[in-house]
Formats: C-alpha cells, structure tokens, sequence
C-alpha cells in the first residue's frame, strides 16, 4: 500500500499535477515504526514539479502564495550570487532545500521550468527574495528525485486534501527505496550465451514498487564458488544507456561492462549485477541535462551539483539484496570506485578484495576519467 501510495504520487507529478504529501502527528504513530493511518495524519504540503507543472496544476494552488523549493546549488545560480563548489565529497550530505518567494508574474510553467532546468535560459521577471522553508520540504524533494524529475517544487502548506488530487504520506516517501530494495525477488532467467562470455544466464529481479527491473548476469557457476566460502569475481555496473548501449565515447561504461563479462569469462566465472540506476541515479534525461552543462565547461560532479542532485544518488543496497538472494555474500568486486566497496560494506556485503578495473581513456573521456580519480577519489592505480 505504502509503494503504491508513492507510485502514484510520482505519475501525477510526472504529469504536471500537484499532490498532497502529509506528515504525521507527532507522537501519533511510534518513531521508526513508518506506520500512517489515517488519524495520525497530520500538516500537508502540496506540492508540484517545477519542471512538468501545468496552468491547470498551478490553479490548485490557491490561497497563500506558494514558495519555490529549490537546491542551494540552483538558487545560488538564480539569485547570482557566486556559487560555491568545494571539492566536495562524492556522498556529501544532501543539503536541505531552500525556498523561494513567488509572484503571479513568476508562477506561470514555462517560467517554473526555466527556474527548475539550468540548461534553459532563465525567465526571471523579477528577483524572487528567500522565504522560510515549510515543513515537508526535503519529502518534496526526495518525491521528485524518485520521479527523477529536477529537484525543483512549487509548495504551500494546505491542511485538506483538494478533491480529486492524490495523497502520500512523507514516511512512505522516505522509506521507499528501502521498502522496495526488501521486496527483490527472482521474476525470470534464461541462457543467454553472450560473445565476451558463452556461458552465460541472465536472471531478473522485481521489486514490488513496480519498477523497472534489476538484472544479474551469471558467467559459469558464481554460486557455486559461494557455496564453498569462495568470492567470485563480481562487478556492480550502473546502467548507462549511453555508454552501454550506443557505444559512446564520453564515459569508460561500454569497456567497464564488456571487459567486466570477458575477464569473468576467463577466470571461469563471476557475477555482473546491472542496475537500473541510470546516471548514478539521476536518470537518464538529467544525464542529458548534465551532459548539456558539461558542454558548457563544469565537469561531471558540478553538473549533477547545478541541476540540484547529489554527485552520486546511488543506494547499493539493491546490489546488496540480489547477491543475498543470490547465494553471494563474499565478493572480489571489480571497481575502481572505494564508495561502491564501502556501499556494498555497509549494507553486509564482505568485499574480500578490490580488483582494479580501469580501461585506457579514448581521446573524449579523459576530463571525465581525470574528473573521477580527482574529486571522486577513484583508484586508477
Ligand atoms: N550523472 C552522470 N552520470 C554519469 C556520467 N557519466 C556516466 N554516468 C553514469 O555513471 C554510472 C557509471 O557508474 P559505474 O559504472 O557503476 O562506475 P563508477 O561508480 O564510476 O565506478 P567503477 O566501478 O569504478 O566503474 C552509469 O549509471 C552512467 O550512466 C555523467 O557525466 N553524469
Ligand atoms: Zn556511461
């Protein structure tokens, strides 16, 4: 019920309508517990997507005037004030939203997406001035980035929920990617003898939030080698549609992958774990978005930074849940990444070794690749 509440929470914003998101009473249902009935329900905040809100979305906000939820990154950009990009660590904190004031002249969709979209010029009729941030706010926002949508919102505290709009409850929201990693069960498998590794099979898991499937591809008997204590040679890819399925130049993703099957080919077996977390999580439009700014000369983590995501969204406990059920608890985990062999640690996966997983940059890549070793800490070595 709690995914479903949440699922269609983000087809409506996806289609330009508010919803209603609320929060609990406090005291009213026991911390930690996510439990939300009916009469524990307490304030709401209707919120809309900047970046898909309609004329018709904007006209459920009556009353007081709603404020504009945005990333500190973003706002700064807005407001003109010098935005600081420190070499931030890759899984820095997320900073909480900040909140805009709005005007007539500023709530109209094609404005709202220019605010929300850095990669549009800026319709900016006035200078919005810096509002208190509601309650609910960062809900708002983990709303939109589950929607993969920019982390852009239009919101106002509303108590009754406006006929005809739909209702989730903030606790549904934040506990989603968690709820939904436990619900990962083995849907389908078939062979698939593949050119880099013959003997392959390829098995699909579902999570019961309804959205797109994670899949394991299996070289030789991985879990055979687990069931003795072994640690099979195990890559966790992030899909990259790009790079994995067109053959582009701009990222090291299509060797990662294609490497990854052949070198478990030749060691006589392994698991390769590919994930629908698009573009570190961002997916695969905002991938667009931040390719388009890194075209305007910011590097791939001030990219994500500038659209109003974290460098990387990714949660590995997905990755975690499939080797379990897999019947592979120990790894040696192909990646030059120490956040992925610290994510898959922190979520009971004992990465035995790091096995280095490096391919030659191709005369397009090497900003991405320097950008990767520099501020994301990645071992090339
Ligand atoms: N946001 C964003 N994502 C990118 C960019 N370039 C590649 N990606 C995504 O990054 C992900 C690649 O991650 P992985 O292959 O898991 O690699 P990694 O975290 O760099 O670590 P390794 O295990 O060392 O490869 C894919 O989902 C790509 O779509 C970019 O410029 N911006
Ligand atoms: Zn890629």
């Amino acid at each position: 019920m709690a995914m479903r509440r949440v699922h269609r929470a983000l087809g409506e914003l996806r289609r330009g309508t508010p919803v209603l998101i609320r929060g609990l009473v406090p005291g009213a249902s026991p911390a930690g517990t996510a439990v939300c009935t009916e009469t524990s329900l307490g304030q709401g905040l209707l919120v809309a997507a900047a970046e898909t809100v309609s004329a018709r979305g904007l006209a459920e906000f009556t009353g007081t005037e709603p404020v504009l939820l945005l990333s500190p990154v973003r706002a700064a950009a807005l407001l003109s004030r010098p935005v600081e990009l420190q070499p931030a660590a890759p899984r820095e904190a997320e900073a909480a939203p900040v909140a805009l004031r709005t005007s007539p002249a500023l709530l109209l969709p094609e404005v709202l997406r220019s605010l929300a979209d850095p990669t549009l010029e800026t319709l900016l009729p006035e200078r919005p001035q810096p509002a208190p941030v509601p309650p609910l706010a960062a809900a708002a926002v983990a709303l939109a980035k589950l929607g993969r949508l920019l982390p852009a919102l239009v919101a106002t505290p509303l108590g009754a929920l406006p006929p005809g709009l739909t209702e989730v409850p903030a606790a549904d929201i934040l506990s989603y990617p968690g709820t939904a990693a436990a619900t990962l069960t083995r849907v389908a498998e078939a062979s698939v003898p593949l050119e880099d590794a013959p003997e392959a099979r390829v098995v699909a898991f579902r999570a019961a939030d309804g959205g797109i499937e994670h899949l394991a591809i299996l070289v030789g008997q991985p879990e055979a080698l687990a069931a003795t204590g072994g640690a099979p040679l195990t890559r966790v890819h992030s899909e990259c549609f790009t790079g994995d399925l067109l053959g582009s130049l701009r990222c090291d993703c299509g060797p990662q992958l294609r490497g990854a099957l052949a070198r478990m080919a030749a060691e006589g077996g392994g698991v390769l774990l590919y994930l629908a977390q698009e573009g570190r999580g961002i997916g695969l439009v905002n991938k667009l978005r931040a390719y388009a700014l890194q075209d305007r000369g910011l590097d791939t983590l001030d990219a994500n930074r500038a659209l109003g995501y974290g460098a990387d969204e990714r949660s590995f406990l997905v990755a975690a849940e499939m080797l379990r059920a897999l019947g592979i608890p120990r790894v040696r985990l192909l990646t030059n990444n120490p956040e992925k062999v610290a994510g898959l640690a922190a979520c009971g996966i004992e990465v035995a070794a790091r096995v280095r997983h490096a391919f030659v940059a191709n005369g397009v890549n090497d900003g991405y690749l320097d950008t990767k070793a520099r501020r994301f800490g990645h071992l090339f070595g």
